[in-house]
């Protein structure tokens, strides 16, 4: 057996203390500039294959698919998931192939069901579950230790907290659209819930119906996984904008000669706006939601680069540092300049929805939706970030693990813009 490349690590707890103190994809990255593109790491029993270039990217998103369309359970997954009855944090099998093919059906098929409106407490209620879903002890440390520092350490206590507030929140949503009359809702204004709540009351065009649990589980991943990446995103597109005078301009000046004189740019228009796609890519470039993607789990036992990789390893695609690494983008890699793309052609270096089997299902109308979102809020107006701050000065601190956001939030002063005078 010729194991992958691995920093030495301590008995019982592995390589952790090498990933303490920093975000894991930037200790990560700091690992894999020693030990190279593709190197195994230890967290207690359990073993991560730590993936940096775009070539080792392929092997596990193209090449190795068939083997790396798993994914790893974990308490806190299991937990929020519904005993994985969705699709993201779902194992391979075949309940995750129906609620797969049902999810991009309902939600990107022909009817294209709209989210459904979440109310005001829904982000904090999110942020709070995907810090659960980044760390369990018991899931790395199983057995009586995982256990106890777990009870000891409060974890469980608030992941039952955590799994209680959403699963109520969840019940709103669902009684909400049940007390909807029909008169009340006509078919255009019907959204993902109330599509998936017809679903469990007969069954769907592959034979399936739908239980309450299966429609709780994919409004998690909707509200979990979708609709916090898509929010991330525009505030990082945006961010990114108003602090470049020269982007702003530019962008601003297709928007406005592509739409022309009206009320709002809509998709057509859209279209059109090849900068404006440049900017959206070049955001995920920089600022990839799910910095290590989802971790990828091998079902059987591969060899990756002439490395021996065991069945059960879970695969982390340092998404992050490949988006930054100068040896792929150049002496400009940290500077946000959206004309790079006139002349790259992407292929594994830039995967910010992941690839293969377990690749994002919505990557086509998210983008959408922030392309849209983002013409539309500087077709009609000026930004500045105010309050003394130069808009150049913005700052753009990190935060988070499973999903990084802007550490603090975006507050911006519109001005309404009179440039058709
Ligand atoms: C800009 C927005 C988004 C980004 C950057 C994003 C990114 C990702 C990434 C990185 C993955 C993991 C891919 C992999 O493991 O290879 C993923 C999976 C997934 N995403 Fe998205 N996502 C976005 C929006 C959405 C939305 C709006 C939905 C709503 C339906 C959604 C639903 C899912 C689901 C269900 C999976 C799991 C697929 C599977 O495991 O089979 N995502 N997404």
């Amino acid at each position: 057996m010729v194991v992958p490349p691995s920093p030495p690590k301590l008995p019982i707890i592995g390589n952790l203390h090498q990933l303490l103190g920093k975000p894991s994809h930037e200790a990560l990255w700091q690992l894999s500039t020693e030990y190279g593109p593709l190197m195994q790491i230890h967290i207690g029993s359990k073993q991560f294959l730590i993936i940096s270039s775009p070539a080792m990217a392929k092997q596990i998103l193209k090449t190795q698919d068939h083997i790396f369309c798993s994914r790893p359970m974990s308490h806190a997954a299991q937990r929020l998931a519904y005993n994985y009855l969705d699709v993201a944090f779902s194992p391979q099998n075949d309940h995750w192939r129906e609620m797969r093919k049902l999810l991009v059906t309902e939600f990107l098929g022909p009817k294209k069901a709209r989210l459904f409106n979440h109310g005001p407490s829904w982000e904090l209620m999110v942020h709070e579950a995907q810090g659960m879903l980044g760390g369990s002890l018991v899931d790395n440390f199983p057995g009586w230790l995982g256990r106890l520092i777990d009870q000891i350490s409060g974890w469980n206590r608030k992941l039952h907290k955590c799994f209680t507030n959403l699963d109520a929140y969840i019940d709103t949503i669902i009684d909400d659209h049940l007390n909807q009359t029909v008169e009340e809702v006509s078919d255009d204004d019907k959204d993902f819930v109330h599509a998936l709540l017809e679903l469990s009351s007969k069954e769907n065009d592959f034979g399936y119906r739908l239980t309450k649990e299966d429609v709780k589980a994919l409004i998690v991943d909707v509200l979990i996984g979708g609709t916090d990446a898509t929010v991330v995103t525009m505030v990082w597109t945006m961010s990114e904008i108003v602090r470049s005078s020269r982007v702003t301009q530019k962008l601003q000046s297709e928007i406005r000669n592509h739409t022309g004189r009206k009320q709002n740019v809509d998709e057509v228009d859209i279209l059109k706006m090849t900068y404006l796609k440049m900017v959206v890519k070049e955001t995920l470039r920089m600022h990839p939601p799910a910095p290590l993607l989802m971790a990828h789990e091998s079902l059987s036992h591969c060899q990756i680069d002439g490395y021996d990789v065991l069945p059960k390893t879970s695969a982390l695609i340092n998404e992050w540092g490949i988006g930054r690494d100068p040896r792929i983008w150049g002496d400009n890699a940290a500077e946000f300049y959206p004309e790079r793309f006139e002349n790259f052609e992407v292929d594994f270096e830039m995967v910010p929805f992941g690839g293969g089997r377990r690749s994002c299902l919505a990557m086509n109308i998210s983008l959408a939706a922030v392309e849209l979102v983002i013409a539309n809020l500087l077709y009609s107006f000026n930004w500045e970030v105010g309050y003394g701050t130069k808009n150049e000065d913005l700052n753009m601190q990190e935060v988070g693990s499973l999903v990084v956001r802007k550490k603090f939030p975006l507050c911006l002063v519109p001005t309404k813009s009179n440039w058709e005078d």
